[in-house]
């Protein structure tokens, strides 16, 4: 870390542990002094290059269901406690009813960071990341590089939302003299995507909260999610939404009983009332150095790129959604987002229970239909049948498809070298497999190749491209990686079950 940039840290880690905020069961008493930092007993910001960059380690050994931090009410920047500005509150009572409570949380940030030095919150505000990777700020070039129609729809719609919301509280923008530079569509694209990613869940605030310091937990995704459809029914996508852990007043850790009631909950951190404060527990128990991570709920990588703007590998949660006819999924009553193929290549419960039925005979569908429900198959023929229409399913999505997954995982290694060594001249061999893609890039970041190579230093912007494409090529693959594995999932039984019949 370079020395201006700790300077700056110790002095918010200072700012916060004035307001209260702390890592320890044991706060100083209120006559005494504020300590110089609220993190060191069981926290230290620290540099994770695989998971998250910035986060928070352990500076100790922390037991599960352990408090590890505590953001009192007071310290937790919300529209409350920028209405406090009887400018702002004045502008946005006229509107409030027209506005939903993000766009309002929205508008009270980039107001609040006009402010600049002389905003209280300016030792919070300068933390906050300047740039960010969500669907909502991808250009046309990294959209298309998603390749798959889902993918895209899902950006538009993310980017035409952004830019709706942002043309509704363009008026108002100006009422409150923002300056220029706060009024543009890049600046509502920051401030939306510092709420959609930073943000947690309060019960009386539908736009949640900003949480200083608390803001610096990565993400591991929640462990041994089922595939039961209840899991599916429950799960949520609120931005880093909370589900309460509250042990009562003066209670640091949960006990064992409560730690296996909340253990297959969505997150760990929540606003506890009768503590006062957002508090945050650890979900397993971590070594020292190792860096703590908070569940924000259960998504899947296109859900955590629209919202989060990054993608995990290997993220349980991951879902691919085959195309079904409706006579497949009239027959019964699941839902058809309960219906995909899972991370690990497996069909879900719902998938299966539904082909098997549609693949069934009227006859067989009323004596042996009640299997079906239960997820039990209906005959080594009936099961074949439908291995072999979901393996066709997958062939046909991936043939469609512009590149295969052994390319992206070519392309992938090749981004992450030019993204360590800048040297302009080794990208155009490595590259060459991908030539109308890399055209592409260079042509969309208004870079051209000389006789050598793409002769140009990668600027701030360029490089900033680089890794929203790298992260839809990561998309991509891991979308295709599953179909493969599905593949090989259902060749293996196909042919295991082959046998038995003949
Ligand atoms: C609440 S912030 C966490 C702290 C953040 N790293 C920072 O420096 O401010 C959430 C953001 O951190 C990054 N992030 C969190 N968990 C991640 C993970 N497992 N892998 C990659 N990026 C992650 C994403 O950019 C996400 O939008």
């Amino acid at each position: 870390m370079e020395e201006a940039e700790k300077q700056t840290l110790d002095g918010f880690l200072k700012w916060a542990a004035e307001l209260g905020i702390t890592d320890s069961p044991h706060p100083p008493s209120p006559d005494s002094h504020p300590p110089n930092s609220c993190l060191g007993y069981s926290l230290a910001v620290s540099h994770f290059p695989q998971s998250g960059g910035r986060g928070l380690g352990a500076v100790r050994d922390i037991r599960r269901g352990e408090l590890v931090l505590k953001v009192p009410k007071s310290a937790l920047l919300t529209r409350e406690s920028l209405l406090k500005d009887k400018t702002l509150a004045s502008a946005l009572s006229n509107c409030s009813s027209l506005l939903s409570p993000t766009q309002m949380l929205a508008v009270c940030l980039l107001f609040e960071m006009g402010k600049g030095k002389s905003s209280s919150w300016y030792p919070y505000l300068v933390h906050i990341p300047r740039s960010y990777d969500l669907l909502a700020t991808f250009s046309e070039f990294e959209k298309n590089a998603l390749q798959v129609d889902d993918a895209i729809w899902t950006t538009e719609k993310a980017t035409s939302k952004a830019k709706s919301e942002w043309r509704e509280v363009t008026a108002l923008m100006k009422d409150l003299n923002l300056k220029p530079q706060l009024l543009t569509f890049r600046a509502w694209v920051w401030a939306s995507a510092t709420i959609s990613s930073r943000t947690m869940h309060l019960p009386w605030d539908g736009a949640g909260c900003l949480c200083p310091v608390g803001d610096l937990f990565n993400y591991a995704a929640p462990e041994e999610e089922s595939n039961d459809l209840d899991d599916v029914e429950s799960e949520t996508h609120t931005p880093l939404e909370g589900i309460s852990l509250s042990n009562g007043e003066g209670a640091h850790i949960l006990d064992g009983e409560q730690m296996d009631a909340h253990s297959q909950r969505l997150t760990d951190g929540c606003f506890d009332e009768a503590v006062g404060a957002y508090c945050f527990y650890a979900r397993r128990s971590y070594k020292m150095g190792e860096q703590v991570l908070l569940s924000y709920g259960t998504y899947t990588n296109l859900e955590l790129l629209e919202h989060y703007g990054f993608v995990l590998d290997g993220n349980p949660n991951d879902k691919v959604f085959i195309p079904l006819e409706p006579d497949m999924y009239c027959l019964d009553s699941w839902p058809k987002d309960s219906m995909y193929i899972g991370q690990d290549g497996k069909p879900s419960f719902a998938l299966l229970s539904a082909l098997r039925l549609w693949a069934a005979s009227p006859k067989q569908r009323k004596s042996l239909g009640y299997l079906a429900y239960s997820g039990s198959k209906l005959s080594v023929e009936n099961e074949i049948s439908i291995l072999k229409w979901i393996s066709k399913s997958c062939h046909t999505i991936l043939d469609d498809l512009p590149t295969t997954v052994e390319e992206d995982a070519l392309l992938l290694s090749t981004i992450d070298n030019i993204q360590i060594d800048h040297e302009a001249l080794e990208w155009k061999e490595e590259l060459r497999a991908f030539e109308g893609e890399l055209c592409a890039f260079l042509e969309c970041n208004s870079l051209r190749e000389g006789k050598h190579g793409a002769e140009f230093l990668i600027s701030e912007k360029t490089r900033r491209s680089l890794e929203r494409w790298r992260l839809a090529v990561q998309w991509r693959f891991s979308y295709k990686k599953i179909l493969v594995d599905c593949i090989s999932y259902c060749n293996e039984i196909i042919n295991s079950s082959s046998s038995q019949v003949f």
